[in-house]
């Protein structure tokens, strides 16, 4: 047997979803450069699940099912506010999530038409969840949900109890287009490998936040913020990330098991971090980042990932980081329903092997003998 570490390189399942070929990045074969600039999340959304663009009367349907879905069962709410106040918040999103499930009649229910309407009540509830999860931490009451608002405005208003600025909800809403979909990462994977065994939707979209937790994965972007914020100042930039690479440490939000010149998202997520610091009349975080840049860039050959300038982007939207990985959660959700819904039509349980590493020929002994 030969063992592919990390399974690099390794075709493990067939997708229509999203491809990346040569660096290019597709959503059901439009560039994420043209969705980015000109689509919404809730268009990318239902491209996502099926397959093609909506009309302006699916796109109608969606977001008034977003919106009337949007709300989260009175005993979830309960549940998270006895969760503890410093908890991590995926540890939260992972348990509430989870606990949707329960009062969700349907949550066994596989047929197809069922599993539809789960991916977008997870989609719409989501965003809640996360919201009022931030509030209950800072000692305040969740916000309901605003009917008629989409994904991006809506999570800013329950986050923030009042009405966003425009600019804060189209710059999330494209960040959430290109979050959406990143064919067979972790996360992905993850999902699809829970949903194989036939479990439910539910199960497969807790696993992929347990996955995208990590800081390998998702929880690179709230990484990546903790260090700008260790950096501190322009000026210490250099030093600090000279220091850290002379002790081989990763820098957070560089690299990618696929792309090795570059990831496609990044460009868009470094505009949007500069287009905001000139809004706000202070441009150091995204200085500090394109600094970054230029010094992992040139001593190690590494490119920003997707992680890498969203850190800058949610905080020039004054969101805390600790939300950072959650926010990922509420885009990649549609992706990950994508993919469950897919493994569910063509199903066979996912099971590799191991290589056999450990002791051979070994005997029982009683206890009292050891
Ligand atoms: C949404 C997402 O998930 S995007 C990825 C988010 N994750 C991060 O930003 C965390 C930092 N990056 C990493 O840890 C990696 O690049 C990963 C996890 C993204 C990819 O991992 P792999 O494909 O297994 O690459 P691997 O970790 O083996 O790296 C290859 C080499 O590049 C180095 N390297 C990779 N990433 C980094 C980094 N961010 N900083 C410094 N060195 C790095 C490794 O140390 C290794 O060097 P070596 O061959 O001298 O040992
Ligand atoms: O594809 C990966 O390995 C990680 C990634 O960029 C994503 O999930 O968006």
């Amino acid at each position: 047997m030969t063992v592919i570490k990390g399974l690099e390189g390794i075709v493990a399942a067939a997708s229509s979803i999203s491809s990346i070929v040569d660096g290019v990045l597709t959503y059901r074969g439009y560039d994420i450069d043209d969705l980015a600039e000109n689509a919404s999340f809730e268009e990318t959304a239902f491209l996502l699940w099926f397959g093609s663009l909506p009309t302006t009367a699916e796109l109608e349907k969606l977001k008034r099912d977003l919106s009337d879905f949007a709300a989260i069962p009175e005993q979830v709410i309960a549940q998270m506010k006895l969760y503890p106040k410093d908890a991590n918040t995926m540890a939260a999103l992972r348990s509430a999530i989870s606990s949707l499930a329960l009062y969700d009649e349907a949550a066994d229910d596989m047929s197809r038409s069922a599993n539809e309407i789960k991916a977008v009540k997870l989609q719409a509830q989501i965003p809640t969840i996360v919201a009022a999860l931030a509030r209950i931490r800072k000692g305040l009451e969740p916000v309901a949900p605003k009917p008629g608002a989409s994904i991006a405005e809506n999570f800013l208003y329950m986050l923030r109890g009042e009405q966003p600025d425009m600019v804060s909800v189209k710059a999330l809403d494209t960040g959430l287009v290109l979050h959406a979909d990143h064919e067979l990462n972790a996360s992905t994977f993850t999902a699809r490998v829970t949903v194989a065994t036939l479990s439910d939707i539910y199960s497969g979209v807790t696993s992929a936040i347990g996955a995208l937790k990590g800081p390998l994965h998702g929880g690179a972007n709230e990484a990546v913020m903790k260090m700008l914020e260790e950096i501190g100042s322009f000026e210490n930039v250099e030093p600090y990330i000279r220091a850290k690479l002379d002790r081989r440490e990763k820098i957070m939000g560089f690299g990618h098991r696929v792309y090795k010149n570059g990831d496609p998202r990044a460009k868009h997520l470094m505009k949007m971090s500069r287009e905001l610091g000139v809004i706000k009349g202070d441009t150091t975080l995204y200085d500090m980042s394109v600094k970054i840049e230029e010094l992992v860039t040139g001593q190690k050959g590494l490119k920003p990932n997707v992680d890498f300038y969203s850190a800058s982007v949610y905080t020039q939207l004054s969101i805390d980081r600790e939300l950072f990985t959650p926010i990922f959660a509420i885009s990649r959700v549609s992706g990950w329903t994508a993919h469950i819904l897919e493994q569910y039509e063509d199903n066979r349980i996912i099971r590799p092997r191991a290589e056999y590493t450990g002791l051979v020929e070994q005997k029982y002994v009683p206890v009292n003998e050891r």
